[in-house]
């Protein structure tokens, strides 16, 4: 049996996790998508807003909520059995997405993923750590901080006096995808910036994408393919040495303008016949690297093979299979790549050449 796929969606209160999964469920391109939302008390209404999405492929009965606080804490009494009835549904979920409040560490949550009863059936896709972009490039790392430390005084498994910075570290540290939400408010040379800076506080490979309302194209959302239950070593809270940004911050005027322009592009590349079929992932692996390519995908016609290439990439992991014959396709190779808007087109499509 094929695992099910779990994304962890992870950030502070109003850093727009609530918009990016709506965003998703309405995209879905009919994949049936279950949800289990970490709610603090009366301050979620995250709940009400996803159920009133009214997509087919999301009824009530697929959003599940966790209502006794911090997801860690909980993890045997609340989000174990939550976890055990969706998986022992009859129609089973293709992706399970889970909400969690982004106060508690998201390690504890990760490692349930290695109990008996969950491991063999489900396995972790990817954290996707949402960032308010315009907050943290100010240095305040969520939009209303009190209301952050409103909802941390709710619960008493939450420490009350670790500053919000290494929380963030936290939620930074577990990151597959990090998601600087609201690019909308701030510049483009802002937005840079931060893209950059969070890079380099990351986990190698680890994916920074810009974007604003959470529009995240599905395809890059979901499918990450991590796995990250057997890789909790990595996830170790890192204590990086933060510089100040109080001085970085007293030019406060909003850079606000219309992105008209969408944060993400798509494109076709159709190739003929390949002959190295090793040698050809190896150049699209190095193409991906070179061009930043948030995941290329499709199948290759592969010389005295009757079968089709499938070709999976994340990030520079490319992964191949061979699938089924050709049948009525043609033989051809075609391949889907997707990435930030601005990727150069033209040259991806001669580095792909073989
Ligand atoms: N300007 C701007 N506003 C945004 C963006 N994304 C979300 N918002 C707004 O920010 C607010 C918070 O968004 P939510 O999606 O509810 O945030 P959340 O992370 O789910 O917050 P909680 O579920 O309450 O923890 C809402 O009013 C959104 O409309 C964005 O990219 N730009």
């Amino acid at each position: 049996m094929q695992k099910i796929p779990a994304t962890v969606v992870t950030g502070f209160l109003g850093a727009g996790k609530t918009t990016l999964i709506r965003h998703m469920l309405e995209n879905a391109n009919g994949k049936r998508i279950a949800l289990i939302i970490n709610e603090f008390g009366d301050l979620g209404v995250d709940g009400d807003i996803l159920k009133g999405c009214g997509d087919e492929t999301c009824t009530e009965d697929d959003i599940m909520e966790l209502s006794n606080g911090c997801i860690c804490c909980t993890v045997a009494d609340d989000f174990i059995p939550t976890m055990a009835k969706l998986l022992d549904r009859d129609v089973k979920p293709d992706h399970i997405v889970i909400e969690t409040s982004g106060l508690a560490l998201p390690q504890p949550l990760i490692r349930a993923f290695n109990w008996p009863d969950i491991s063999t059936k489900v396995t972790v896709d990817g954290v996707v750590t949402v960032v308010d972009g315009k907050a943290v490039s100010e240095g305040r790392f969520a939009h209303n901080v009190a209301a952050v430390d409103a909802q941390r005084k709710q619960d008493d498994n939450l420490d009350h006096e670790t500053p919000l910075s290494e929380l963030f570290e936290d939620q930074i540290a577990c990151a597959d995808m990090i998601v600087v939400n609201k690019s909308d408010l701030l510049g483009d040379a802002e937005t840079d910036a931060l893209v950059s800076k969070l890079k380099a506080d990351s986990r190698d490979g680890v994916q920074v994408v810009r974007t604003s309302m959470g529009k995240l194209p599905v395809d890059v959302l979901l499918g990450q393919g991590i796995g990250a239950e057997a890789d909790l070593e990595a996830r170790h809270e890192v204590h990086h040495h933060h510089h100040d940004h109080d001085d970085d911050h007293h030019d406060d005027h909003h850079h606000a303008h219309d992105h008209s322009h969408d944060d993400f592009q798509s494109f076709v590349v159709t190739l003929g016949e390949i002959t190295d079929q090793k040698a050809f992932a190896a150049q699209v692996a190095d193409v991906i690297r070179a061009h930043d390519i948030l995941r290329l995908k499709g199948f290759a016609a592969i010389e005295g093979k009757p079968l089709r290439l499938t070709l999976q990439a994340v990030g520079p992991r490319v992964d191949t299979y061979y699938d089924r014959p050709f049948g009525a396709d043609p033989r051809e190779t075609r391949l889907v790549v997707i990435g930030q808007a601005g990727l150069d087109q033209a040259a991806i499509e001669a580095a792909l050449q073989v």
